[in-house]
């Protein structure tokens, strides 16, 4: 078989913000209102730093307000809380998104049920989980992950995917549940699999559309893929490259892997998503098209198509 289609999520996710850039110059023309979003993000975390970064930066490309507020680690619990709060009550906020992993003294669940489910640009809270699982999908906000893997997965498949049987590997409430409860409402065959699932590989075989959200690099090799599979890869893990020599602390240099093994899926796959390049630009991109479509919300006007 021929190798396979490189599925390029930077270019679907530039797609998606000239899409967004029209659609806020549009609303703030019509209405007046310009979407507000808000990160939040504690402590030093250096991934977290740049991914807090890239959404500020690209929410002003897109016309937004961008508020972010930067707290260091020892921040408590209550005074975030009060920051959410805050934010929930300011009418120029439209978004609102805690940066995760928090520090351990903070209630991960707490703050996220603590946001406006209105705000709740990132689906976290449990009102838009809810909206998701009853397939009340106009009104809810899809976790953003998930929602671009789903885009990238409609590229190649189309909308309706009657018919396919889909895996994903990892049951987490970020990733994993969402991305079932989406790729079910496209009418496919759906299994969460996990790390307890017996002969995994037997059942990733089994996957004409496999989601790969597990955390762990370069786990998924060739066996688990079925010929002609669609393969998302989730996963973005930092490994050491010693090939690339030392940093100047003599330490090894690292490079980005995913969770699949790239070279072996894709002699066998019929299209892949690359990490880095594939699901994690998606991220970003479907961030500002929820913060937009709250915007849209709130002064009354459909929001684009994406
Ligand atoms: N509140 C949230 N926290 C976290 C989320 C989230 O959706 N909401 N997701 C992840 C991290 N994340 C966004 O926050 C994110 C991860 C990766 C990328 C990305 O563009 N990755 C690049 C590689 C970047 C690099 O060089 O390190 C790629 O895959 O090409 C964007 C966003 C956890 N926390």
């Amino acid at each position: 078989m021929a190798e396979a289609r490189r599925i390029d999520g930077k270019a679907v996710a530039a797609r998606i913000i000239e899409t967004v850039k029209a659609g806020t110059a549009a609303l703030t023309d019509k209405t007046g209102t310009k979407p507000g979003l808000a990160v939040v993000i504690v402590g030093s975390d250096p991934a977290s730093q740049v991914y807090v970064g890239s959404k500020a930066k690209t929410a002003n490309e897109c016309g937004f307000t961008s508020i972010k507020h930067e707290l260091d680690a020892e921040t408590s619990e209550a005074t975030l809380l009060d920051i959410v709060r805050d934010l929930n009550a300011d009418p120029g906020v439209h978004g609102i998104l805690v940066q995760l992993p928090l520090p351990k003294h903070i209630d991960e669940a707490k703050v996220i049920q603590t946001i406006d489910p209105d705000k709740d640009v990132d689906g976290f809270h449990l009102i838009n989980v809810g909206r998701l699982s009853t397939g009340s999908t106009d009104e809810a906000f899809v976790p953003c992950t998930p929602a671009g893997s789903m885009l990238l997965i409609r590229d190649v498949l189309g909308d309706d995917l009657s018919g396919k049987t889909a895996v994903i590997v990892g049951r987490s409430n970020i990733v994993g549940k969402p991305m079932a409860q989406l790729l079910l409402a496209a009418n496919a065959t759906v299994t969460i699999a996990h790390s307890r699932t017996k002969d995994l590989a037997s059942v990733c075989r089994g996957a004409d559309i496999l989601v790969a959200a597990v955390g762990r690099p370069e786990m998924l090799t060739g066996d688990y893929v079925k010929e002609g599979a669609v393969v998302i890869d989730v996963g973005i893990n930092r490994i050491e490259a010693p090939e690339k020599g030392l940093k100047e602390d003599g330490t090894p240099k690292t490079r980005l892997v995913g969770d699949v093994n790239y070279a072996e899926a894709a002699a066998k796959a019929a299209a892949i998503t690359p990490v880095p390049g594939g699901v994690g630009p998606m991220t970003i991109a479907m961030l500002m098209a929820n913060t937009l479509r709250s915007a849209c919300r709130s002064a009354g006007v459909e929001p684009p198509k994406l």
